[in-house]
């Protein structure tokens, strides 16, 4: 296979040699398309790779017809438009973790250089000023530094901050007390972080709770002559708020990486002298720039070659050990979903996925995904993935349930799935046979033992004499041939089905036969 890759913001050469290593990998690299030139190109391209410049919108999107896979070189994605990368189903991936240190690293050069004022003592050294009563700066030992989101740069930072012997206290949604105390910070809300802190730094991600987190309120509670620190998003600070309560005095100074709108010349908060600030520098260093770039190519490569990413993030994923149990039972629950498809009349309100026996004990939510695109297939075709299945499901007003139970009925695990209709509802089990494979055990209420693949015909009938040959009768006059063919039955002379695997397909005349036949309720064809 042939892949094109299009890289187009500045990545580390020496980090994409898993790019350039891989076989039928074309790779183009250009960082100087305006948003126009990029919509024209994207549609060649089967992945593209980004840091934090490129905006891939959801008209680039639109455009990106064979587009697979977008690759993050960095943490913050909020420069690619998720809901629009889901619903066409191309997956995004990051690099969460190889500018963790950097961007920690740069928190702390910023809240230093803050305290010390350096980077304005140096600019007026620059030009040609030696003034050493305008820099007074103030020491940090001792000090209170209040960090707001206390993921992995948040927590490096404290580490580091601990080191300058500063009190640290943090806040994070996922944060206890007793977490906290683990981690030697003091835990508060974040009305608490922001009353007791003299610097205050944000490491959350950008999100419609955290837009404008820090505002005019938000400065009214904050101690006089407080410093902040923003090395994570423009937009988490309101930048007019910060503005006025510089100018007012409640806030001494500010050091800022990040900015609501990037890039810019010219800013307001940068007429400011109590302001100093990078152009978004964070993750800008040798060691993040080779690692963020090799984790995402990485992840390309093994995407588009074997279906298989470490860090997606529209799409949940599971611990390697748990992957490793339930990868098996991918397939059949895809089977089980396709299976459904052609079993049911009308549209799926509901499909509930239930796990029962020794898969109860896992995340099976890759499993739920799959007898969702499994189901969504049949009917929508190749565009269903695992992107977009659960998604898909939502929009077409199909509520998707996961039930576990340990009880198995016999089986080391049972997995079943019902889809039920405005008419009614229809349920297949399957389960893996130790070295034999995937098995369907069970239709609606009747017991089967079914490989679930090829040409499958699904018939209920009255339990009377006669009814099997008849079947058997049309399919030969239909030169249709018989590999399998189980039967059961509710009771004597009651309801009763047959599950015949065939060797080809029955087409809709051979089913109105079928259907035509004396005692026979019903045919389904079913094609996996
Ligand atoms: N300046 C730069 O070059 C860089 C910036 N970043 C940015 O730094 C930020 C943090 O990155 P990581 O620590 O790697 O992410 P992370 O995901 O490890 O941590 C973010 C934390 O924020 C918390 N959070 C979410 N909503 C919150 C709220 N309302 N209040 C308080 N906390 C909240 C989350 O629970 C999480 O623990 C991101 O915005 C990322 O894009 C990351 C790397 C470099
Ligand atoms: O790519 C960059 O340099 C920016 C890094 C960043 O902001 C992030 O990883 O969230």
């Amino acid at each position: 296979m042939a892949y094109n890759i299009l890289i187009s913001d500045p990545l580390s050469e020496d980090g994409i040699f898993p790019l350039r290593e891989a076989d039928g990998f074309k790779i183009v690299v250009d960082t100087d398309l305006t948003p126009d030139q990029l919509a024209e190109k994207i549609g060649e391209f089967d992945a593209l790779l980004v840091r934090s410049q490129t905006q891939v919108t959801r008209e680039i999107i639109e455009k990106a017809t064979n587009l697979k896979i977008i690759g993050r070189a960095g943490v913050g994605v909020d420069n690619i438009d998720l809901p629009a990368a889901t619903e066409r189903g191309i997956i995004v991936v990051n690099a969460p973790d190889g500018n963790t240190n950097s961007a920690a690293e740069h928190t702390i050069a910023m809240l230093m250089s803050l305290a010390r004022k350096i980077p304005q003592a140096f600019h007026s050294l620059k030009n040609k000023k030696w003034d050493r009563k305008t820099y007074i700066g103030v020491e940090v030992k001792n000090k209170t530094l209040g960090v707001v989101g206390f993921g992995r740069i948040g927590q490096e930072v404290a580490v580091r901050a601990k080191g300058q012997r500063m009190n640290v206290i943090a806040y994070d949604p996922f944060l206890t007390p007793e977490k906290a105390e683990k981690l030697g910070v003091q835990f508060g809300t974040v009305e608490d972080v922001i009353k007791a802190a003299d610097f205050i730094t944000i490491h959350t991600p950008l999100l419609k709770e955290t837009r404008h987190l820090i505002n005019k309120d938000a400065f009214a509670k904050m101690k006089d002559g407080v410093q902040i620190i923003n090395c994570a998003r423009g937009g988490i600070i309101d930048e007019e708020a910060l503005y006025d309560a510089i100018l007012s005095g409640k806030v001494a100074g500010a050091a800022l990486d990040v900015f609501e709108e990037e890039p810019f010349v010219e800013h307001k908060l940068l007429t400011l002298p109590q302001v100093i600030a990078t152009p978004h520098l964070g993750a800008s260093t040798v060691e993040a720039q080779e690692i963020v770039a090799i984790d995402v190519s990485y992840d390309v490569v093994s995407f588009l070659t074997e279906g298989i990413v470490k860090n997606p993030v529209n799409l949940s994923s599971v611990p390697k050990d748990v992957l490793a149990k339930i990868e098996p039972y991918f397939n059949l629950t895809e089977q089980l979903g396709s299976f459904l498809s052609d079993l049911t009349e009308g549209p799926p309100e509901e499909i509930n996925i239930t796990y029962a026996g020794e898969l109860a004990n896992f995340d099976a939510r890759p499993l739920s995904r799959n007898a969702v695109k499994g189901l969504l297939k049949s009917k929508l075709g190749e565009s269903v993935n695992d992107v977009n299945a659960k998604f898909l499901a939502d929009r077409l007003g199909i509520t998707v349930n996961e039930l576990k139970t340990p009880k198995s009925k016999g089986f080391t695990s049972l997995i079943t799935v019902e889809v039920k209709t405005a008419t009614g509802s229809r349920k297949v089990s399957g389960t893996l046979l130790n070295g034999l494979g995937g098995r369907i055990v069970r239709v609606d209420d009747f017991i089967v033992d079914v490989v679930p693949a090829g040409y499958l015909l699904f018939i209920r009938h009255k339990d009377q004499p006669g009814a099997i040959g008849r079947v058997g009768m049309l399919l030969a006059e239909e030169g249709i041939n018989i590999a399998t063919m189980q039967v059961g039955r509710s009771e004597v002379g009651g309801d009763a089905i047959m599950m015949l695997t065939i060797d080809k397909h029955v087409e809709v005349k051979g089913i109105e036969k079928l259907k035509a036949l004396a005692d026979i309720y019903d045919a389904t064809p079913i094609d996996l």
